[in-house]
């Protein structure tokens, strides 16, 4: 076991020096760092008798009329993190934008999601960016968790989830929530310390089983069984709105590939900060739409 001690990664130095973490996702530890082997490990080749069919279908639930840009951005995740199928359910003032931007994305209309049948199909669902909090998001909520089938749950849906803290309990197991440090505090409480935060989504993702990725410069997630995974990519020019749009589609891609929730956020986690972090070695600044379109190059040159 290596030396390395959790303060290290944390912005306010906050954990006890004894906090030793573990390298590399074997570790017995339960402070694990992921390592670049670990990533390759986990990401399987695309197999040369396969179609769209063997990718899974993803819906992404986001957008509304001031917050498109949160969908397309989500989508495009999705669509460059491999789903055989992407479809987006976004207020139908979105279409043309969607089938400009995106063409190789599908659509479900919002009234569609009402009828649960709709919902067979996808193989992952996720739901939050640029939701709002007028449109009713609590009916898009009950929607995704009517399958019991693991969802993925950002933004604004994590907004929701703190004013009706009773949704909380009808999570589905293994469904992957994507908070920032205000939507965490937002919804478990505010806390003072990054160490205390850590105990808390230890606590929370245990209790409700499901996988919380609490997104920082070090990004810790947090499995079922209380293990935390520290993520070390990534860098301060991924600084910018729809970043995380962006990472929300890319862990319902994998999902919708068939990866367990836990793998499928290690691995997003990973490959959005590595392809922040091949953009940044020449730019200043990257935007998250370079961010989404890079993952593909990321994904191929870990099958090295
Ligand atoms: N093109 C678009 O339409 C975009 C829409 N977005 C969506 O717009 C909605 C609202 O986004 P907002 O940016 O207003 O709300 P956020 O909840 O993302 O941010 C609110 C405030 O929290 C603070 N904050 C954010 N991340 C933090 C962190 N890691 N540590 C400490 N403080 C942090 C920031 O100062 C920010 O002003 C969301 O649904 C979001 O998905 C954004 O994702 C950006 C792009
Ligand atoms: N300084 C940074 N270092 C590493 N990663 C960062 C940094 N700033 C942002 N990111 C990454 O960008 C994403 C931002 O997500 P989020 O705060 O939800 O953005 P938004 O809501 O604007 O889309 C996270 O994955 C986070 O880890």
């Amino acid at each position: 076991m290596s030396h390395k001690i959790l303060s290290n990664y944390l912005p306010d130095n906050s954990a006890p020096a004894a906090i030793i973490v573990g390298e590399g996702l074997t570790s017995t530890a339960v402070y694990k760092l992921i390592t670049a082997q670990d990533v390759k490990r986990l990401l399987r080749p695309r197999k040369s008798f396969s179609h769209k069919g063997t990718y899974g279908h993803a819906l992404i639930i986001a957008g509304q009329e001031q917050t498109m840009g949160a969908a397309l951005l989500c989508a495009t995740g999705c669509l460059y993190g491999g789903a055989g199928l992407t479809t987006a359910s976004i207020p139908a003032l979105g279409l043309t934008a969607l089938n400009t931007a995106l063409p190789e994305v599908m659509y479900l209309s919002r009234e569609a999601l009402e009828d649960r049948t709709n919902l067979e199909k996808f193989n992952s669902i996720a739901i939050g960016p640029g939701l709002g909090r007028d449109e009713p998001v609590a009916g898009l909520l009950q929607a995704a968790f009517s399958r019991n089938k693991p969802v993925v749950i950002d933004a604004d849906a994590i907004n929701l989830l703190a004013k009706e803290p009773e949704y909380l309990g009808s999570i589905p197991e293994g469904s992957v929530l994507t908070p920032h440090m205000k939507e965490f505090d937002g919804l478990f409480g505010e806390h003072h310390t990054w160490f205390h935060r850590i105990q808390t989504a230890r606590e929370m993702a245990k209790k409700y089983q499901i996988v919380i990725v609490l997104k920082n410069q070090y990004t810790f997630i947090i499995d079922q069984r209380s293990s935390v995974y520290i993520n070390q990519t990534g860098n301060s020019a991924m600084a910018q709105g729809g970043m995380g749009d962006v990472l929300t589609g890319l862990v319902a891609a994998l999902i919708a590939q068939g990866y367990t929730p836990s793998d499928a956020a290690v691995l997003a986690c990973n490959v959005h900060g590595s392809s922040g972090d091949a953009l940044a070695a020449n730019r200043y600044v990257v935007t998250a739409s370079q961010v989404a379109k890079h993952i593909p190059e990321i994904l191929k040159a870990l099958l090295k």
